[in-house]
Parts: C-alpha cells; structure tokens; sequence
C-alpha cells in the first residue's frame, strides 16, 4: 500500500495569504498537485493535510481522499498525515506549495524505496556557486559538487518515517524537511531527479515564476 501526504496546511505568512488556495488558471494552486498524485498510479491514498478552517473545503480526486487537521508548523502537518494512516508500506510527501512537481518525481522515488532505499528525496545539483555566510562576511566558500537543492516529493519507508518523527518529538528536534529527521536516525537516503520549475510558492513575487510556466506550458500544448 502506497499512500501520499498532500499538505496543505500551510498559513503562508511570508506570501501574505494561504498561497495554496488561491486560483491560477482554473485550479487552486494545491489542486494542481493533486492532479499529478492522480496520475501516479502507484499510489493508493491521498492524505490532504489543512488549516482547521478549511477542512471542509471541496477536494474533486479520482484517488481517496483522508483529511485532516495539520499542526503549527511542517513539521507537525507531517505527523498529523502519518498519523491519519492506518497501514502503509511507502509514503510519498509533498509540498502543495509546489505544483509543478511531475509523475516522474513521484514514480522514481517510489521505485528507490522499492529498490530498499529507506528514502528518496527529489533534488538537483545546484548550478549556482554556494557560499555560507556570517553577519554578511563569506566565510566559507561550498564544493559545488556536494551540493543539491533539494525540493519535495520526498519518498519514504512509512514505518521508518513514523519512527524518525516520533524521535524528534520526544527529542524536541525540529527540521525543514523530513529527510533531516531520517538522516538523524541514521537512515540511508538516496536522490531522484528534481528540477527548477518544481519551484516552491513562497513569496508574492514567486507568483510571476508560476504564471510563466503554465504560459510556456500552454505555447508548447
Ligand atoms: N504548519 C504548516 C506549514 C506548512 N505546511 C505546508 O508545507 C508546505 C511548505 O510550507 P511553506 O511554503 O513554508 O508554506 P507556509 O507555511 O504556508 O508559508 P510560511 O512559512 O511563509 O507561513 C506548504 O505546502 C504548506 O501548506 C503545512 O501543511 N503546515
Ligand atoms: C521541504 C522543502 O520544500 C524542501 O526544500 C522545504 O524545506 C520546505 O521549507 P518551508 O520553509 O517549510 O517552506
């Protein structure tokens, strides 16, 4: 059994509004995802995870659809969604917040976790030079070669991932992605392709980047 966690459970405090309901082109922005999940047949659930105000809200899915309430930050909508599922072999989470993630992402992590991956995680190499920084003084200077920009849907053995999160609870342990959690406990994490335009929505601006895309999309259908 494989299942997803769709979250939407998001405030969106630095977008200025919950970005995940807002209508572009016919389609809420987190319908948009739901749409690819559709499409993965592997997948058997979706679990949407939303703010408490918007449980109610109409979800149109070919796929069973579980809801429920997520918590005060990603972390905990997660574990609410694990949490929610009864049994599960796999578990695909994603990010409403980035909605041109493709079946492919979603198919090969999958298949990594099949393969005996405990997780896989969509990511690319970033094509940027990285440098870390202190009180706006460059300290350190990244080996390119070692760094991915790492984006979701992130797939996982459910157990496990149940198992890492119950972990950093108990240890007030508190990450932006749940791949952290599993390294944590040591799991063995591998990567399936990621791209730029799975951008994440975060700010108003990022808007424009989305309008863009589905422009290009339309001129290339
Ligand atoms: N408590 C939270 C926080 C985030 N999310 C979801 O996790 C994804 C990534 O989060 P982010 O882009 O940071 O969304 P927000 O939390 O809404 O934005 P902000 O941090 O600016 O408030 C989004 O799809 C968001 O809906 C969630 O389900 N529950
Ligand atoms: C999980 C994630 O999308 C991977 O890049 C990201 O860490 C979420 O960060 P946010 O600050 O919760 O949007």
């Amino acid at each position: 059994m494989i299942g997803c966690i769709l979250l939407a459970g998001g405030k969106g405090n630095r977008f200025g509004a919950k970005k995940q309901f807002l209508e572009i082109n016919g389609l809420k922005i987190f319908e948009y995802s739901l749409k690819t999940i559709e499409r993965v047949e592997e997948i058997d659930f979706v679990v949407v995870v939303l703010p408490k105000e918007d449980l109610d809200i109409e979800i149109k899915s070919s796929k069973k659809i579980i809801r429920v309430e997520g918590g005060s930050e990603r972390q905990f909508s997660v574990y609410s969604g694990l949490r929610a599922i009864a049994d599960c072999d796999i578990v695909a989470i994603h990010d409403s917040a980035r909605p041109f993630a493709t079946v492919n992402m979603f198919r090969e992590g999958i298949n990594n976790v099949k393969a005996g991956w405990d997780g896989s995680i969509t990511a690319y190499r970033s094509p940027d030079t990285i440098k870390r920084v202190i009180n706006n003084e460059i300290v350190e200077t990244l080996n390119r070669d070692e760094i991915y920009v790492v984006q979701t849907p992130q797939v996982f053995d459910f157990k496990k991932l149940l198992k890492a999160h119950e972990y950093a609870l108990e240890n007030n342990i508190l990450a932006t992605d749940d791949s952290a959690l599993m390294e944590k406990l040591g799991y063995r994490i591998t990567l399936n392709e990621g791209s730029f335009f799975n951008f994440k929505i975060t700010y108003l601006k990022d808007l424009e980047m989305v309008e863009c895309f589905i422009k290009g999309e339309k001129m290339k259908s």
